[in-house]
């Protein structure tokens, strides 16, 4: 029987330090890498990625769509980057963005958060916009396999805040979903496995997270501007669960792997003494 979500998460980050790096096969990194921007193309890409990163970089974060716009090629790559990511020790979170009607929901739970599929990752992204109740069959399959999920709380793109700050019952969504998750990791030690996302490009933080015992991806960190600066700021007290996230800011210095890997190590060493210095 795996181990919770929570309780493997923060294993792999005390072992490897604060740090998810995404793997976006973009079509203009491909070609900046000197390859074609087809499925062979695509396969040495995210391979060159699990190669750099996944002996030594706690989560990897594989971005569905660049592997989608591939076709089934491109899905069976991402079956591979899943599968040997994870063989290297690298907890894999699949950002996939799902969120359906429950009846919906719970097949895409099958396809990402149950034992035996071919894209079964340790986490997945899901977007509450059918309200967070109807993430429910996602919740339960995470619990029950010991995976976790990243609920959409405050994204990173500067259009989210008329939905995610819509306040509604005096409360603002992204405060909402926050609760409901915190809700689910009630007395779950040594932190629950709903998750929320909230940017590192975010300035004012205004939802509080205090009660989540759950961990924060925070993408936008790199390429999008978000600091090392910002996200300790941003989350001051809550910093510990805090997952920084970057893809291009780590990706644009391949396609050499020892390239790769040491912006990468680079990039988890400033988070730590950073983390340090709080
Ligand atoms: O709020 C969000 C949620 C997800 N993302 C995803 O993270 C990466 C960011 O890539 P960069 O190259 O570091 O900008 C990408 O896959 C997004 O879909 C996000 O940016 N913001």
């Amino acid at each position: 029987m795996r181990a919770s979500f929570g309780s493997r998460l923060t294993t792999a980050v005390s072992l490897r330090g604060p740090l998810c790096v995404g793997i976006d096969p973009h079509p203009g990194l491909i070609t900046a890498w000197g390859l074609p921007d087809d499925p062979g193309g695509l396969e040495r890409f995210a391979l060159t990625c699990v190669e750099a990163f996944a002996g030594e970089i706690a989560v990897l974060k594989p971005q569905s769509a660049f592997f989608e716009r591939h076709g089934s090629k491109g899905i069976a790559v991402l079956e591979r980057v899943i599968a040997e990511s994870q063989q290297a020790g690298a907890v894999v979170l699949l950002d996939v963005k799902r969120g359906d009607i429950g009846s919906t929901m719970a097949a895409y739970a099958d396809a990402y958060l149950a034992d035996g599929s071919p894209l079964a990752a340790d986490a997945v992204t899901l977007s509450p916009y059918l309200g967070v109740g109807s993430l429910e069959p996602a919740f339960e399959a995470a619990e029950k396999s010991g995976r976790g999920v990243f609920v959409l709380a405050l994204t990173s793109n500067p259009e989210a805040s008329e939905v995610q700050r819509a306040v509604n019952g005096g409360r603002a969504t992204a405060q909402t979903v926050v609760d409901l998750a915190a809700e689910r990791n009630i007395g779950v030690t040594p932190i629950g496995g709903i998750g929320v996302v909230v940017g590192a490009t975010i300035k004012d933080l205004g939802v509080d997270l205090s009660t989540l015992n759950g961990p924060v991806l925070a993408p936008g960190f790199g390429a999008q501007g978000g600091t090392l600066s910002d996200i300790r700021t941003l989350f001051g007290k809550s910093l510990r669960n805090v997952l920084p996230a970057t893809s291009r800011g780590v990706l644009q210095a391949g396609p050499d792997v020892f390239a790769l890997r040491s912006e990468a190590l680079r990039t988890r060493d400033a988070i730590v003494s950073a983390a340090g210095d709080h």
